[in-house]
């Protein structure tokens, strides 16, 4: 029976929710697109993982809105708007436009607004962000490619999204005090008609306190860790299912991959750690805007399948912006995104079926290209980066999407080692 339907603004947000929903002992559905078949309404939770992170508002409003509709149809009774930990989104949005269009279709009063995911670092207090121990826009989120973050005050971030619609706060004393609290705060607020509202967090033990006392409301928002805190709620209230156990792939053959568009610090560490230890190859994306992707694909090509290769943008801030410069920021990442793609689809005919792929839109341009619609959850690599498997024409496929800033330095060999442990 579906309890939960979530929609997530890109792939590797949506394997993250999926991968820490499935942790927290229920079965999920993660579905990559909109999904064309009707739900079979069998898992407690179906997540439909969007690529509406950086699209115009009214697109990203657009998609979310049908995704809805879809998940409705599921049975699901409580929505979940994922988005990014670390917020990521433009004064223009997404996260704030979608969440107003899904509180609307949906007639919900109000909208609870919390990415904080602890155990990766990720924490809320007095509507602050903090990426470890630095405010969000002191954090490497300032050079992010696409949605460079330069505030660190998430109401002052979303207010501007909602067009200027005051923006709440429950924070973290009121949180301290407990359920009751949190519903006394939401009342008030309420009374001052204040619809949206952040809160903070910078437990688990927080977030357990704020799903607690919104347990009723239908639609919710956030990162992964704050849904997570939710199926123990389920549990109380004899709603769930039995957990399905980690998907386990089968005959994967030896040929793998890695593929990486992301600029993350994290990211960068991971492509300097395993450089010296693997073929690799980096794309610039001035190169590929003049002389197209021919080079790369014959890189691809001189490699046998059996030997595992890297192919990434990935690039200091300078350098990122420099190409944004002579290419326009969209152009630039739109380059590199349809040449990891282009370069996914020659690999995997190849044979090659192990992809890591690092960074949350080229996970979507990749994940597109590879023409991959579902997929089951394995177990977690990281904190939030589980593998996943699916079937294509050609076979089995495993893919494990990474998030820009996930993982430790040592995150790919680290991924290939859990496969091979149980492939
Ligand atoms: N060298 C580069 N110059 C400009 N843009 C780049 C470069 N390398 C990658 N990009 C783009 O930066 C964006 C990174 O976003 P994403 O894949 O979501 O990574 P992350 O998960 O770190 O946010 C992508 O659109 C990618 O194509
Ligand atoms: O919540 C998170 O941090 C991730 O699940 C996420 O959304 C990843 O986005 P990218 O860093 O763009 O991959």
């Amino acid at each position: 029976m579906t309890i939960l339907g979530a929609i997530a603004d890109d792939f590797t947000g949506a394997t993250d929710l999926a991968g820490l929903l499935a942790r927290s002992g229920v079965s999920v559905s993660l579905r990559l697109g909109l999904p064309s078949e009707p739900a079979d309404g069998l898992a407690d939770v179906e997540v439909i993982a969007l690529k509406c992170r950086t699209i115009p508002a009214a697109e990203a409003v657009a998609q979310s809105r049908r995704a809805l509709d879809w998940l409705r149809h599921s049975g699901a009774r409580q929505f979940y708007w994922k988005y990014c930990s670390t917020f990521d989104s433009t004064p223009a949005g997404n996260i704030g436009p979608v969440a107003e269009a899904l509180a609307a279709a949906l007639g919900a009063d109000q909208v609870i607004y919390c990415p904080a995911f602890p155990e990766n670092g990720r924490r809320v207090f007095m509507g602050n962000l903090f990426v470890g121990h630095q405010p969000l826009a002191e954090s490497p989120m300032k050079d992010h490619p696409l949605t460079p973050m330069t505030d660190s005050d998430l109401t002052r971030l979303l207010a501007p999204q909602l067009d200027g619609a005051p923006v709440g706060l429950i924070d973290w004393p009121t949180l301290a005090r407990g359920p009751a609290s949190v519903r006394t705060e939401l009342e008030i607020l309420a009374a001052r008609e204040i619809r949206h509202i952040v809160s903070d967090a910078v437990s688990d033990h927080d977030l357990e306190t704020l799903a607690r006392a919104c347990r009723d409301m239908v639609l919710l928002s956030g990162g992964s860790a704050f849904a997570a805190t939710l199926p123990p709620l389920w549990r109380e209230a004899g709603l769930t299912g039995a957990a399905l156990p980690p998907a386990v792939p089968q005959d994967l053959g030896s040929g793998a991959i890695v593929l990486s568009g992301s600029c993350s610090a994290m990211t960068r560490a991971q492509v300097a750690a395993l450089r010296p230890h693997i073929a690799h190859l980096k794309l610039d994306p001035l190169t590929l805007a003049r002389d197209g992707t021919g080079a790369a694909r014959d890189w691809l090509a001189n490699h046998p399948a059996n030997q595992p290769v890297m192919i990434y943008a990935t690039a200091e801030p300078a350098e990122v912006r420099h190409a944004q410069s002579a290419l326009g920021t969209a152009h630039a990442g739109e380059i590199v995104e349809a040449c990891l793609a282009q370069l996914a689809q020659d690999a995997r005919a190849e044979g090659r079926a192990r992809f890591v792929v690092a960074g949350g839109e080229t996970s979507g341009a990749v994940a597109h290209a590879l023409g991959v619609r579902r997929l089951m959850i394995g177990p977690e690599i990281a904190p939030g980066v589980p593998w996943t498997f699916a079937e294509d024409a050609q076979g089995p496929l495993a893919l494990a999407l990474k998030s820009g800033n996930f993982g430790a330095e040592s995150f790919f060999s680290d991924a290939f080692a859990a496969l091979d442990r149980i492939a």
